[in-house]
């Protein structure tokens, strides 16, 4: 707007390369190559603009989302994007939509459970989005619990067919995103019965809609549920509602990975395991831990810039007031989640290179990670998406009041980030899974079955009972060594301590049950101690750029030792270090914060976010805040008149009244 960098002092502050900074939170030169240019081209394009979706009505918010995704599509195929390429693009068009579903859960679910004829029939159909699909697995009634869903899948031995019907209300499909409105067909989960029996849950591909006019099939009723949380956000997706009454489909249109149903109608199961079937969850789940770090480092890149922008109290010899950064209750709330942003980061590269590894082994048959990639997957999505749905909301209160406006752009990033804790999994329900593997693993200590994984450190489990930490200066918690035994020691301690509980009910369900509230906290332990080593591992890896690894350094300091101060609860009652320990971790983390301050706007800066990816006034890279924000509450609808509509109606008539009131 000046044209002056507002923030230029505190990037001078720096003490690290920033753009080495960049390439080690892209992954690599390479994805940050991809990133910056993307990311700029989508800035650039006015077809993407986004500025005014707080004000579009859902109508119009919808519609918009429909000529963006079109757009979107006519670019990648213009410029010849690649896969990753196109990844990004979406990413920072930053709008949810029904694409998503369909490349983000409709086509992994083919490929993850259909045969390859099936995937030589169907994918090439939706690699050219020539069909639209969508997720259909929720019900009214059911989310959770996915063996408890109503839907049938009938076979019928005279005509090949599945009829696939909706027996009760609450077994109407709700919530499938894509469904409501766009999509032409779905991965639709149902119980399967063949000869009068029920099989359980599996997929079949079901049509929705015509191909010629887009009207729902004979024996379909499909719409959108309707308006959800905050304005513009997660609104742009048409969440659906979905009946089918006896709709028939060819046999050959059910997922047969997994198991098949032969033309005589005998049922039959391959020996890959039935949790396949959940296998696009597993997919999704991964991708959601690093976009956890994305939403998280958004909202923490708008308070950072924000916070030093903004000046309060603390004026001496009538010079400035204090940068609010500077205090530290600010830091100390905010330099955290600056922390778990790059933590998040970290674990997401890992999580994927996990899911890599698992995907294939099952392409060789070999299942014996399945269970650590269900459990991790389950657990990390948990952990990190409830700390970004809280840091976001943090940040927005790190911002005072400005944080409230939608200019800032984090209401409306909370509203589109918060579902992420329910969807693709209830966060607690989830670590419920975490505590069954845990459990499992504590119980199979004695066997002679080494735990290997991320469960290995139960390896040495006698020692991890018993040993006590030797931090007697703060700066000893610098050592990863202190860090990893206090976590390790401290997950071991809760999860032992949930079994030998468990052992004193007679009925293992109703002991588990009773628990859960302590086998929750024992798999939020497990999995803080799985982000915490990730990072710490992230250190051993050969990092270039002068002063880049020790602020990495820092940064897994902070997330560990904020982590232990947050929870000292659990470090204290299980013995695993002393209370003038945990005061010492407080010392540690204060200087850390010290040390963090004078980099704290490089190292948001190094994520690279455009001002159009941001949407954000409050973090704008030139930190010309309020110049921009007194030009934008001019813009607003309200401010086009300067008598408002209305006045005459409602205003004056009040106005009057009062007078003749006032007369008497
Ligand atoms: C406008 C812009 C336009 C741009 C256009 C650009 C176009 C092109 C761009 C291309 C770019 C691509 C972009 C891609 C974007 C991707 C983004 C994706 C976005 C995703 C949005 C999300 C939307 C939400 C979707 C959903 O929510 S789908 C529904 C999810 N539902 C759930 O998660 C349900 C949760 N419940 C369960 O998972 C299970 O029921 C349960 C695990 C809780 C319990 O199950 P069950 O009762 O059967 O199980 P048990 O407890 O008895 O366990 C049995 C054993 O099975 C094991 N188990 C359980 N689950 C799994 C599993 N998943 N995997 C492996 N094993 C599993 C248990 O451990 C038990 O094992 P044991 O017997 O050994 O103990
Ligand atoms: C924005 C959004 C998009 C979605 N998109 C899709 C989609 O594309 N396709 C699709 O199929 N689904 C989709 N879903 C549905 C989503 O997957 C489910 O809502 C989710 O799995 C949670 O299930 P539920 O709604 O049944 O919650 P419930 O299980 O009913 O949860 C309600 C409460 O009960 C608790 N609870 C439940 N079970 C237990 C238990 N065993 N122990 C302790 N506590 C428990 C939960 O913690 C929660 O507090 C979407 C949902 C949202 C919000």
């Amino acid at each position: 707007m000046d044209g002056i960098d507002h923030l230029a002092d505190e990037r001078n502050k720096a003490q690290f390369d920033v753009d080495a900074m960049k390439i080690v939170w892209a992954g690599s030169r390479h994805a940050f190559e991809v990133s910056d240019r993307i990311s700029k081209l989508v800035a650039a394009d006015p077809g993407f603009r986004k500025d005014n979706r707080p004000m579009l009505g859902r109508n119009e918010l919808f519609k918009n989302t429909l000529r963006k995704a079109a757009y979107a599509w006519k670019r990648i195929i213009e410029l010849h994007l690649s896969e990753e390429e196109a990844a990004k693009l979406r990413f920072y068009v930053d709008e949810p939509a029904y694409t998503d579903l369909h490349w983000g859960m409709f086509v992994p679910a083919i490929k993850g459970q259909g045969t390859e004829e099936q995937q030589q029939k169907w994918l090439p159909l939706a690699y050219k989005m020539q069909i639209i699909g969508c997720y259909g697995q929720t019900e009214l009634g059911h989310g959770s619990n996915v063996q408890g869903l109503e839907t049938t899948a009938t076979f019928d031995p005279q005509t090949d067919e599945f009829v696939i019907h909706s027996p009760t209300l609450t077994s109407s499909k709700w919530w499938p995103g894509g469904l409501g409105k766009v999509s032409t067909h779905g991965v639709i989960y149902a119980r399967l019965i063949t000869d009068g029996r029920d099989h359980g849950v599996h997929g079949f591909i079901v049509q929705l809609r015509s191909l010629e006019d887009h009207s729902p099939l004979p024996g379909i009723t499909v719409g959108d549920i309707g308006m959800k949380f905050g304005n513009g956000a997660y609104n742009t997706m048409d969440n659906g509602v979905l009946r089918f009454d006896h709709v028939r489909i060819p046999r050959d249109q059910m997922l047969m990975r997994v198991s098949q149903v032969t033309r005589e109608g005998k049922y039959m199961q391959s020996d890959v395991p039935r949790q396949l079937v959940y296998g696009t969850m597993v997919y999704v789940r991964q991708t959601i831990v690093a976009d956890a770090s994305c939403a998280l480092s958004r909202a923490v890149c708008i308070a950072t810039r924000y916070s030093a922008v903004r000046r309060q109290f603390g004026s001496q010899d009538g010079g400035p007031e204090s940068q609010v950064i500077d205090y530290k209750t600010q830091q100390n709330r905010l330099f955290p989640l600056l922390a778990s942003a790059y933590a998040f980061r970290f674990v997401g590269e890992w999580l994927k290179w996990l899911y890599t590894d698992v995907t294939q082994r099952l392409q060789t048959n070999d299942f014996s990670t399945l269970p650590e990639a269900h459990a991790c997957t389950a657990g990390l999505k948990s952990v990190t998406t409830t700390a970004t749905a809280d840091g976001i909301e943090e940040c927005r209160k790190l911002c005072g009041g400005h944080g409230y406006l939608c200019t800032s752009g984090l209401p409306e990033l909370f509203a589109v980030y918060v579902p992420a804790c329910t969807y693709e999994g209830d966060n607690i329900v989830l670590l419920l899974q975490v505590a069954r593997f845990l459990m499992k693993t504590v119980s199979q200590l004695g066997s002679g079955k080494k735990p290997v994984g991320t469960t290995s450190y139960m390896g040495q489990i006698e020692h991890l009972m018993q040993c006590r930490s030797n931090v007697q200066r703060a700066e000893d918690w610098l050592k990863p060594s202190a860090i990893l035994e206090a976590f390790e020691s401290r997950a071991a301690r809760m999860s032992v301590a949930c079994a030998q509980n468990l052992t004193k009910f007679t009925n293992p369900e109703e002991g588990f049950a009773e628990l859960s509230a302590d086998l929750v906290e024992a798999a939020v332990a497990h999995c803080q101690l799985i982000i915490v080593s990730k990072f710490i591992e992230k250190l051993l890896q050969d990092i270039p750029g002068k002063g880049v690894r020790e602020q990495l350094e820092a940064l897994c300091n902070i997330y560990a030792l904020f982590l232990l101060h947050k929870h000292q609860g659990d470090f204290l009652s299980t013995g695993c270090i002393t209370a003038k320990q945990a005061s010492l971790a407080n010392d540690q983390l204060r200087s850390l914060y010290s040390q963090v301050r004078p980099n704290a706007i490089a190292l948001v800066d190094a994520f690279n976010y455009t001002d159009h990816f941001l949407g954000s006034i409050l973090g704008c890279y030139d930190g010309n805040v309020y110049p921009k924000l007194y030009e934008a509450a001019w813009k607003d609808p309200l401010n086009d008149s300067v008598v408002p509509e209305g006045y005459h109606e409602y205003i004056r008539p009040l106005l009057k009244q009062n007078l003749r009131t006032a007369r008497l």
